[in-house]
């Protein structure tokens, strides 16, 4: 993503921001409240449309990004919060997640063509490779709503693996996850930067710095830094950056609290 800008009703969230995912890495998108983070993220998925700049996936630039395009283009992600179907298993949750990989699709499956049957077989058998990756397979059976929310975001991740893709967008896959959660998310990373590259955006540090190979860091809509962990943390401008927003959250932090990232920094 190359000299991306993108502007709410006048107001510039980003400018001019440059990041790369390089094959295999674990890139990690920082910076304090409001810094331009999840707009950046929406960009990546189509879900905001910059106001300049190029996306660039494949050596192709990508005139118009939609989020409908995303699986075919080899790019899986989880937002903010779980988003599972709450009328769907866990296992057909996840098989939702899979169905570009089926020719006749999880939803004639689900309309029960008989045609469908070898592939909903194979969305299966996709589906519970992922759900065992993310130690879910217990609850194949369940509804989203009766588990406890780290769980459900163990589910949403193995929705999101199941396609196999190229590239992983995870925006704050550690909220809400306890210590030890947390360390198994980092392990998992790692272990998934493996096989495809990791666009992270996440607000805790540790899983940050440990997990990340390459990290861009962002205030007020502007690049303020970018390199590995170390350069990052030993980088003044982002020393004072977060100074900064440590000051605000004593007195913003509970009008921030349950926002979906759309908050406004005072
Ligand atoms: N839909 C929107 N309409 C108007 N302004 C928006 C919208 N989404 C974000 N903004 C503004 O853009 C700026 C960047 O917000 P963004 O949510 O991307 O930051 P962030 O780094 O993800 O913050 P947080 O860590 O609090 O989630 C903020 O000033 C925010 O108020």
């Amino acid at each position: 993503m190359t000299g991306i800008s993108v502007t709410f009703g006048g107001i510039k969230a980003l400018t001019d921001v440059s990041l790369t995912v390089e094959p295999g890495q674990v890139h990690g998108l920082i910076g304090p409240n409001g810094a331009g983070k999840t707009t950046m993220f929406n960009v990546a998925c189509g879900l905001v449309r910059n106001s300049e700049g190029t996306i660039t996936w494949r050596g192709e630039e990508l005139r118009r990004l939609r989020p409908a395009q995303l699986a075919g283009l080899g790019i899986a992600r989880t937002l903010q919060g779980v988003g599972l179907f709450p009328g769907l298993t866990v296992l057909e949750n996840v098989m939702v997640g899979a169905h570009k990989h089926a020719k006749a699709g999880f939803f004639s499956a689900l309309l029960a063509i008989p045609t469908a049957d070898r592939d909903d077989a194979r969305l299966r058998e996709r589906a519970m490779t992922a759900l065992a990756e993310l130690d879910a397979d217990d609850y194949a059976a369940r509804y989203p709503g009766s588990l406890p929310y780290p769980v459900q975001k163990r589910v949403a991740l193995a929705r999101a693996l199941v396609s196999e893709p190229e590239l992983l967008l995870l925006d704050e896959p550690a909220s809400g996850l306890s210590e030890d959660e947390m360390h198994e998310l980092g392990e998992l990373i790692q272990h998934l930067s493996g096989r495809m590259s990791v666009l992270l955006v996440e607000h805790h540090m540790d899983l940050v710095m440990r997990v990340c190979d390459q990290i861009t860091v962002l205030d007020s809509g502007r690049q303020i830094a970018a390199g590995t962990p170390q350069q990052v943390q030993n980088d003044p401008a982002v020393t004072e950056a977060y100074l900064g927003d440590a000051v605000d959250d004593t007195t913003d932090v509970s009008e921030l609290a349950g926002t979906d990232g759309g908050t406004h920094r005072g």
